[in-house]
């Protein structure tokens, strides 16, 4: 029995990897000395997974921004705007954040998670240019003599993720097309499964043993013909490929199609265990190859919860009916990069139960270690009574007001119209009303003051100064630019689910847990460990001084229940609905008082309702139930006059918007414009009939983007949705932004408004 893992986190302990890029970004740095410093992290990382004593070390698992990129860029996937760009780094990045003339490529959601790749855009001279796998497989081994596991995404994930584009007669906008819903997914399947052979065949050539392809995509709920396509794309990628062991790994659900994709023509398949027991099932069901590997996910790469590993020892004795023993390779069960590196610095810093409770990744490698030499060497697995220590946390009186509400009817009473109209007759807004999404930009000032009192360096009037000297500024510039509905500007937070979680009972804080969320960017998922409460107002403060200074509506900023449980780590023996239910009441309070105080608008953001979305069908019905209602239970005790936002971005709404129509919020803001308006398609389809706020440009770039872009988003919504219900503002939130841009992205769009504002009267 051996171990592996897939995932270990690139963006460092202290986020050194991101500091790095970042100075490169800055011009701080030369290229040659970025690539050193990525390179000597990388090879750390490395020698830690080695050092941790797994077998099994991956190589071609660090990117200096997103490894779906990597891939693209392997094989030539490069958007004509970005041809003229010479330097294949600064193009690289470029692609991910634009450049001054080109819009960067698509971002979006990686499955159910918190994390966001860049959209492939099959098109042009697609070629093996660049053999990542075999490039980073001979920087370790010439580095540190060390044979590796490349691991790459498989072909069939990365062209079912791709986009196919379209350009259009006359216009700066194209047309995108999902790759599984194109003609021409088969035809790149199988271009890909040729160009997939040539890397294989150059790994083996250079004498590597073993090669993970990651296919995520094989969790979904595929079509018969698509499992088809699936066989037959690794038939072709495999041909002639027989001294190199091929491994396809698969996590966050179970196998689609088990009986048939478990036979795809390779040595040995990975499965997860913890998402949910239904892989086994269909082992005990269908049995497992007797020539295949098995990689058996038994501890969790999303959850940062302590294995039970005396329950995972008795699991993987029971693998031993199927599979021979030393057929199995123990692992991770999801990649490793949705959890912090170590706990190490949240010794002493979180609660020693809490510790007790939890594994981050450095954690999983020792767990794994743990069992394997349970099974190989006897010995004892400790006993660690993890759920005497979580059923400390409870509180009945919330649990009650949870089963109270889970059966009742929950929302607003009178319909959309009648409350829009009342709404609008007090807002007294004009058409194509402008607006933003709530933060400004998070300058270093603001990050040190916040650091500053967070330490002690400052007092808590010195703090809350200067935070009302900010939110003062950024009310004046937006009646300045002559926005026409304002925010506060969310100086005083470091996140908006942290913010929040910050607030409640209930929530514990790393130090130093961060989590990619994409490209340099990260997070600290707070951790839900014990039941959800509202102690005190989280918001008032801010949002009415801000009120104070204007006679424009100021929007009151919450983040919606769903996004603050899908963005935190949440425990596992409570249901989720559940947790969604507590934290729901709670903003509940918040908005009762927000309107008591008089604001008139109260923004309820939801960005991550769409990532919860279970992956397989099946499941998707039950989740969407609840988190609507969840959304629902924060607010119903709004008047009509009160008018209710939510905002989501970079997400797909086909599937789904039956349920954002049900969610029943006055205006929706929504992400437009990386996405080419392809988006507003699902309201069109469904003939959407609330307030939408249109996304019209790209907060992820630098770039300031023209009024003619702007408007021909504008445009083609106005195709699709009542003119009277259009919203303009930004895709989501300014805080990676510069001033600079803002203002002048800002001032472009608000001239729009005006235009059209004129034309369409
Ligand atoms: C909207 N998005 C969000 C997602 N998930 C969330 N949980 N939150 C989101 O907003 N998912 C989808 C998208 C992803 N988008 C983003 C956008 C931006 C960021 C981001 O900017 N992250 C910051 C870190 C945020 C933070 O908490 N910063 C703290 C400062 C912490 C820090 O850096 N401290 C320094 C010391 C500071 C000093 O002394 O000066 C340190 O510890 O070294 C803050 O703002 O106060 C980032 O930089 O990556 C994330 C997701
Ligand atoms: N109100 C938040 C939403 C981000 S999704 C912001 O503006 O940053
Ligand atoms: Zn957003």
């Amino acid at each position: 029995m051996k171990t592996t893992v897939y995932g270990y986190p690139k963006i460092g302990e202290n986020r050194e990897l991101k500091k790095v890029v970042e100075s490169y970004w800055k011009g701080e740095i030369t290229k040659s000395q970025l690539l050193e410093k990525a390179q000597e992290i990388n090879l750390n990382r490395v020698k830690k997974v080695l050092e941790a004593g797994i077998d099994i070390v991956p190589s071609n698992d660090f990117s200096l921004y997103d490894f779906v990129l990597d891939t693209a860029t392997m094989f030539n996937v490069i958007p004509e705007r970005f041809k003229k760009i010479e330097d294949s780094l600064d193009l690289y990045f470029a692609m991910a954040r634009g450049s001054d003339d080109a819009i960067a490529c698509e971002m979006t959601k990686w499955f159910d998670t918190n994390y966001h790749y860049v959209v492939p855009e099959l098109a042009g001279d697609i070629k093996l240019v660049k053999n990542r796998p075999l490039e980073s497989y001979k920087k370790i081994k010439e580095n540190l003599s060390l044979e590796t596991k490349p691991v790459i995404v498989g072909p069939f994930t990365f062209v079912y993720l791709s986009k196919v584009y379209r350009r259009q007669e006359g216009s700066i906008l194209m047309e995108m097309v999902k790759a599984p819903e194109s003609e021409k997914f088969e035809y790149f399947l199988d271009y890909f499964a040729d160009l997939y052979n040539q890397v294989l065949r150059q790994l083996q050539d250079e004498g590597v043993k073993v090669v993970q392809l990651d296919e995520p995509a094989f969790v979904l709920d595929l079509s018969d013909k698509e499992v088809d396509l699936a066989l037959r794309t690794y038939q072709k990628a495999v041909e002639g490929i027989d001294k190199l062991d091929v491994i396809v790994q698969t996590y966050y659900e179970s196998l689609s199609s088990y009986e048939k994709l478990i036979n795809l023509p390779v040595k040995g398949i990975g499965l997860d265990f913890v998402s949910n027991t239904e892989n086994f099932e269909n082992i005990k069901r269908y049995g497992f190859p007797k020539d295949k590997l098995l990689v058996a996910g038994v501890v969790s790469g999303r959850d940062p919860w302590k294995t039970d590993l005396k329950q995972a020892a008795e699991f993987i004795k029971s693998l031993f009916d199927y599979i021979p023993q030393e057929n199995i390779i123990l692992s991770n069960a999801s990649p490793l990069f949705h959890l912090p590196v170590s706990l190490k610095p949240e010794v002493g810093h979180l609660s020693e139960d809490l510790i007790n409770l939890l594994s981050f990744a450095d954690e999983r490698l020792e767990e794994l270690k743990l069992l394997k030499q349970h099974f190989t060497e006897g010995i004892d697995l400790p006993d660690q009574n993890l759920q005497n220590i979580r059923d400390r946390y409870k509180n009945e009186e919330v649990r009650k007001l949870v089963s109270f509400y889970k059966n009742q009817e929950v929302g607003r009473k009178t319909p959309f119209k009648e409350r829009y109209k009342k709404q609008m007759d007090i807002l007294k807004l004009p058409l194509f009303p402008t607006t933003t999404i709530g933060s400004f930009p998070q300058t270093q000032e603001v990050r040190k003051v916040r650091a500053d009192y967070k330490a002690g360096r400052i007092t808590e009037k010195e703090y809350k100064e200067f935070i009302k000297s900010q939110i003062a500024n950024v009310i004046k510039l937006q009646e300045e630019l002559d926005l026409d509905v304002l925010v506060h500007g969310e100086f005083e937070r470091t996140d908006m689910v942290e913010f929040f979680g910050e607030k409640l009972e209930g929530f514990a804080f790393t130090k130093n847990g961060w989590v990619q969320s994409y490209g340099t960017r990260c997070v600290r998922p707070p951790i839900i460990y014990g039941d959800v409460s509202r102690p005190n107002p989280m918001t008032l403060e801010e949002i009415t001084y801000a009120q104070s200074l204007t006679n424009r509506p100021v929007k009151g900023m919450l983040t919606g229940p769903v996004t603050i449980l899908n963005w935190s780590f949440y425990r596992k023996d409570i249901p989720k609905e559940d947790i969604a239910y507590q934290i729901a009441l709670a903003l509940r309070q918040e908005v009762i008082d927000l309107e008591k105080a008089g604001i008139k608008i109260i923004q309820i953001d939801e960005p991550a309702f769409r990532e919860g979305l279970p992956l397989k069908k099946s499941k998707q019905e039950h989740y969407l139930n609840w988190a609507v209602n969840a959304f629902k239970l924060s607010h119903d005790t709004v008047k009509d006059e009160t008018q209710i936002h939510t905002h989501m971005c970079y997400s797909e709404f086909n599937e789904i918007i039956e349920y954002i129509y049900k969610m029943d919020a006055d205006v929706i803001s929504i992400e437009a414009s990386r996405s080419k308006g392809e988006i507003l398609g699902a309201f069109e389809k469904f003939n959407y009939d609330h307030g939408i706020g249109i996304g019209v440009y790209d907060i992820h770039s630098p770039r300031v983007p023209r009024e003619e872009e702007i408007e021909e988003i504008v445009r083609r919504a106005l195709r699709y949705i009542d003119k009277n219900l259009i919203w303009i503002n930004p895709d989501c939130g300014l805080k990676t932004r510069d001033w600079d841009e803002t203002v002048k992205s800002l001032k472009n769009m608000v001239s729009v408004a005006k235009k059209l504002r004129e034309e369409l009267k």
